[in-house]
């Protein structure tokens, strides 16, 4: 499989402030990879480096195999994107401004952009100006898509929808997907992206310190689990679970960490009569840095 995105040392420096220091990276083709990372950490610079709308103190971005700072426009065609901060005139009308982008990217169906503005319930007849920061954003996700891109680069594409709209948002993104794009999006939040993501990366203080597949990623979750028992609480029964550690048993109710196959426990769950049962999603994202932060990568950040 091909490598659509190789970043290679890439390094951006502002005066004295580093952006992104010396990042490595590739994505595959066909693959949607999940950029996380908290605010300031260096995902738009990453990306704006990419598409070549600033330039690296050092190191270098391909894209399709190509220097970024040498893709053409037949080259950029082949990439849809979505900038953290999107504006556009504010006078024009929702589909005049389609329009105008989709006659850049060489001409889209209309009946495309019909579809996909009925899909995320955006107004085609609203004033670009009187939008909501969300509705404004379904435009640049409508932008985005639409000319069906080899590749898909979005920064924050989720950040101000609700929802309901997230969930089209992310059925849009298996499409692409299935139809072989591969997409390359950002954002703070692990949970936001592991539903649809192959692979994800984070960032802090511009270096990765943590990259890996979701699978694996959901392999090694723990859930926490709070059992309330009708009677005594069975302690003994609970501690000699292999699956079972950090076991508090506090009255009647029981709190732990269950790793792996919830079997052993529902069966011996099962033997009691139980008052109340909260199985918590474990933290993708607590465990994702727990698992790979390792003294290299804090002593890397912080030089
Ligand atoms: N034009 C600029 N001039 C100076 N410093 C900048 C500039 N752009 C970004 N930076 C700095 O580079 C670092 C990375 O910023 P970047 O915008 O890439 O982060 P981010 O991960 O996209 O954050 P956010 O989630 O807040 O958008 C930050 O410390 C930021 O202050």
């Amino acid at each position: 499989m091909s490598e659509v995105i190789r970043l290679e040392k890439l390094t951006k420096t502002y005066g004295r402030r580093r952006g992104l220091a010396g990042l490595d990276l590739t994505v595959a083709e066909g693959e949607v990879f999940g950029y996380l990372g908290p605010n300031g950490a260096g995902k738009s610079t990453t990306i704006r480096l990419l598409l070549d709308l600033i330039r690296p103190t050092d190191g270098r971005a391909l894209l399709f195999g190509t220097d970024s700072r040498r893709a053409e426009a037949r080259l950029r065609r082949r990439i849809g994107y979505l900038p953290g901060d999107f504006t556009v005139a504010p006078r024009q009308r929702v589909e005049q401004c389609l329009a105008h982008l989709a006659a850049l990217r060489g001409g889209v169906p209309r009946a495309r952009i019909d579809a996909l503005a009925a899909r995320l319930d955006l107004d085609l007849g609203a004033r670009v100006g009187a939008l909501s920061k969300g509705n404004r954003q379904k435009v640049g996700l409508v932008q985005a898509l639409m000319h069906r891109p080899d590749l898909l680069i979005l920064d924050e594409p989720t950040s101000g929808l609700d929802p309901l709209v997230q969930q089209t948002f992310l059925d849009l993104i298996r499409e692409a997907k299935l139809a072989g794009q591969t997409v390359f999006m950002s954002s703070h939040v692990l949970t936001e992206v592991e539903a649809v993501a192959d692979r994800v990366g984070m960032i802090r203080e511009g270096r990765l310190v943590a990259l890996d597949t979701v699978a694996r990623l959901r392999g090694r979750a723990a859930h926490d689990v709070e059992i309330t028992f009708v009677g005594p609480a069975d302690q003994a029964g609970l501690a000699a679970l292999p699956e079972v550690s950090d076991l508090v048993v506090d009255g009647r109710t029981a709190r732990l960490r269950l790793s792996g196959s919830p079997d052993t426990l529902i069966r011996l769950l099962a033997g009691h009569r139980l008052a109340r049962l909260r199985v918590t999603e474990p933290d993708l994202e607590h465990l994702f840095l727990a698992h790979y932060r390792t003294d290299d990568t804090v002593e890397a950040s912080r030089a």
